[in-house]
């Protein structure tokens, strides 16, 4: 940790089995509205956690971290644990009178290869964030700052804007929001994503083919 503080308050699971990374590069084409279509319209997080920058999309396997609401520590623990591609997700039980995040963390998780931060809580230091170029989704922001004394569980199934993300399930998070794929439903998904974005592209070029000329249009 790059902090000095007791972790005596946390609990500490071992890491799961990494997802396959074709899986990734199969799914990180499609976005994230196709991804829920593809489940049934459900493992979308609520509308409250928003991408912090226009244009931030991420793509790894979850990461996951319970802390009280206004305090990190178990974060700043989980950072020692990860690994290159992680998606952090953080259930800071909806807190939303402190950031438990801003960009000290946020160059924490760069240097760790961190892929991206989804937070049922708030950050802080929006603009530095943005400047990084770290994807982050959150409730909003707020300048107070949290303390560092847990207590917190890391690797464990959580709560995170109204979905279970058990550790290891795939993250993806574009602009409209965060999808959470169970781990052993990828494959079933990736087959129906595909189905999806065929029967949308057919739609699309009949759509634009029925379109009518612009000259008729504007007379
Ligand atoms: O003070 C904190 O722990 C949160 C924060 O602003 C940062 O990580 O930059
Ligand atoms: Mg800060």
């Amino acid at each position: 940790m790059f902090i000095t503080a007791s972790t005596d308050s946390l609990v500490l699971n071992p890491r799961p089995l990494k997802t396959g990374t074709s899986d990734l590069r199969g799914l990180a084409q499609y976005p994230v509205a196709n991804v829920g279509d593809a489940m049934d319209r459900l493992g979308l997080m609520d509308s409250g956690l928003e991408s912090q920058w226009t244009g931030a999309s991420c793509i790894g396997p979850a990461l996951t971290v319970l802390t009280r609401e206004g305090d990190n520590l178990a974060i700043h623990r989980a950072l020692d644990d990860a690994e290159p591609g992680d998606v952090l997700v953080i259930n800071a039980l909806g807190g939303t009178t402190r950031a438990v995040f801003g960009d000290l963390l946020a160059e924490i998780c760069l240097a760790a290869g961190i892929a991206g931060v989804v937070i049922d809580g708030l950050t802080r230091d929006r603009a530095g964030i943005h400047e990084l170029q770290l994807p982050v989704w959150a409730r909003g922001v707020s300048p107070a700052g949290p303390a560092k004394n847990g207590p917190g569980a890391i690797h464990i199934p959580v709560a995170c804007g109204g979905v279970v993300v058990n550790p290891g399930d795939l993250i993806t998070a574009d602009d409209d929001g965060v999808a959470v794929i169970p781990a052993g439903r990828v494959e079933t998904v990736l087959g129906r994503l595909s189905q999806i974005d065929s029967f949308e592209s057919d739609l699309r070029a009949r759509i634009r083919n029925s379109a009518v000329p612009s000259s008729s249009a504007n007379a």
